[in-house]
């Protein structure tokens, strides 16, 4: 397809075709995962708590309290170095807002980024122009010059362009060459170092023709803006600053820029998260992009990843309740009692993710009131045994709803996983709300996930509420099932050397339960 339209736009053109590109690929093996079909005792509908026998032993016989983060043979089983990680610093450093804009040439792109980067006055901005990277001429092509096609792919150098925004995605500072329109030369002024910033944005006609590049971005727009205004303006802007002729202009416009935009340009607009007809003029496109800025930043790293992460809007009320479920030395019955109020935060958050229909009723004044119907098939299930401190709060949102379990076992020294699993027969047509309070290595959420999907649930009806997630559970589930919802109350700073997040609240089943070593002396 790239082969065909490179044909199509090269009429003498000096150009170079300089190199082939790879696709960026993401791979990644979920954990299988087994069954062992040993049968739970009936487990639906209101019965709190996990009294059987059978599976009581099993949890006894199991190595460790907490059965919803810890697996290391589940790590060892990806290559991927956030879950090979030990460290508590993984995966911490900071991730700059990347911002991509494309559009014809003189479409208004670098008017509309001075405009979002005024009124984004306390962040910390950088623009990175992909004109900086166009290839120095070589003599033939200088002496040659409007023959090169300054609108092709190959006339930047896409390869440098990539490693400077990697490197500021990754927080490092880079140099950015310094291109001279008139002398077509990078060495006339020295480059220019640019620092990690908040926000970076990437401005240029082909901003998003490499997917690599492409990839880094977190919001793409595209100014459009109509032909004939934009080839007026660059005459303009190509004789006054530029000081060429305007024969050459108009020369260049329909031998390179209109094929180019036609060919390259045009088809880069399918990428774009957001469209702005008539660039700097549209006023309320760009307060509406400044807003949106705005609340990312003001959200967790990874939410800028993940759309589909919800961490709930901290409050002091929040941090307070956090403080005291964290606390070593809160008692069993404040811990419970904290812990069951942020659980009942999450859950009405995670419910306000489900669809909905529009209902009309009439008040006890005969006037009508448009409403909203709640999502009738639902179900719950937890993950046995922290997920179960979960489900009172569901319960007591949503009458009757019926309520499955799994339980994820580690077995022995040998790594196997088992999965023991009680679910509604329909659950494959119903939303599911996943419970679970701690997202820590994420290999138990992936196998819960897993075993959702396979039983019919659709990704997209899976809603996994937690109370504290370690990022290194938030990028296994988040990658493996991009579309399943997350809904957190705080995301902490990773896990320690035994796979425990931290700072974290310690074993969650056991402090909930009343399980854990102090309780049972005293
Ligand atoms: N809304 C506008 N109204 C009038 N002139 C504009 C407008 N937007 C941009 N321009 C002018 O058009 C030319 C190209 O705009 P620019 O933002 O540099 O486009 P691009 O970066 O897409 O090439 C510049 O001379 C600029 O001053
Ligand atoms: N030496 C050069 C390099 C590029 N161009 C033209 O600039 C346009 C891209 O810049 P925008 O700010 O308009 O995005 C592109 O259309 C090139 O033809 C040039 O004329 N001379
Ligand atoms: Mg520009």
């Amino acid at each position: 397809m790239e082969e065909t339209l490179i044909r199509r736009i090269s009429t003498p053109s000096l150009n170079h075709h300089r190199r082939g590109q790879k696709p960026a690929s993401i791979c990644w093996t979920p954990p299988s995962i087994q069954h062992c079909g040993i049968p739970l005792d009936p487990l639906l509908d209101h019965q709190p708590g996990m009294d059987s026998g059978s599976v009581m032993d099993l949890i006894e016989a199991s190595s460790g309290a907490h059965f919803s983060g810890f697996h290391m043979n589940g790590l060892k089983k990806t290559d991927s170095a956030e879950q090979t990680s030990t460290s508590t610093t993984t995966n911490m450093q900071k991730q700059p807002f990347v911002i991509g804009v494309a559009g014809g040439a003189a479409s208004g792109k670098t008017t509309v980024c001075d405009m979002i980067i005024q009124q984004l006055h306390d962040q910390r901005v950088v623009l990175v122009n992909q004109d900086s990277f166009y290839h120095t001429l070589s003599e033939e092509e200088l002496e040659r010059v409007q023959e090169y096609n300054f609108d092709h792919p190959d006339a930047f150098d896409t390869e440098k362009l990539l490693s400077a925004m990697e490197k500021l995605k990754n927080w490092e500072a880079v140099d950015i060459p310094n291109y001279d329109f008139k002398s077509y030369k990078h060495n006339i002024f020295p480059a220019r170092r640019v620092n990690p910033s908040d926000v970076i944005i990437l401005e240029g006609i082909l901003a998003f023709h490499d997917p690599r590049v492409r990839e880094l971005m977190n919001m793409k727009i595209f100014v459009d803006t109509d032909a004939d205004v934009r080839l007026a303006r660059r005459i303009r802007r190509d004789t006054v600053e530029k000081g060429r002729d305007i024969g050459a202009v108009l020369d260049q416009y329909s031998k390179f820029v209109k094929p180019a935009f036609d060919d390259f340009i045009l088809p880069t607009k399918k990428f774009a998260d957001i469209i702005i007809p008539r660039g700097g003029d549209n006023h309320v496109a760009i307060d509406l992009i400044v807003q949106h800025i705005r609340t990312k930043l003001g959200q967790h790293d990874l939410c800028k990843i993940y759309p589909n992460l919800y961490v709930i809007q901290s409050t002091f009320q929040i941090r307070g309740m956090h403080t005291l479920i964290r606390d070593a030395q809160t008692t069993k019955h404040d811990f419970v009692f904290y812990a069951d109020r942020l659980i009942r935060l999450v859950v009405e958050h995670g419910l306000g993710h489900l669809p909905f229909t529009e209902k009309q009723i009439i008040t006890p004044t005969g006037s009508v009131y448009t409403g909203v119907d709640f999502c009738k098939r639902l179900c719950g299930v937890s993950v046995i045994r922290s997920g179960e401190s979960m489900e009172n709060a569901l319960r007591a949102c949503c009458k009757g709803i019926k309520i499955g379990k799994i339980l994820i076992h580690r077995e022995g020294d040998n790594g196997q996983h088992l999965i023991y699993e009680k679910l509604p027969q329909d659950i494959s047509e119903r939303h599911v709300l996943l419970l679970d309070p701690i997202l820590g290595t994420g290999n138990s959420a992936v196998q819960a996930i897993s075993l959702l999907i396979k039983k019919g649930v659709p990704e997209p009806n899976i809603i996994f509420l937690n109370l504290i997630s370690a990022p290194q559970g938030v990028h296994m589930v988040c990658k493996s099932f991009p579309r399943i919802k997350i809904v957190t109350s705080e995301i902490d700073i990773g896990l320690n050397e035994d796979f425990r997040v931290v700072p974290g609240m310690g074993e969650f089943g056991d402090r909930y339960f009343g399980t854990d070593d102090d309780d049972l002396q005293s």
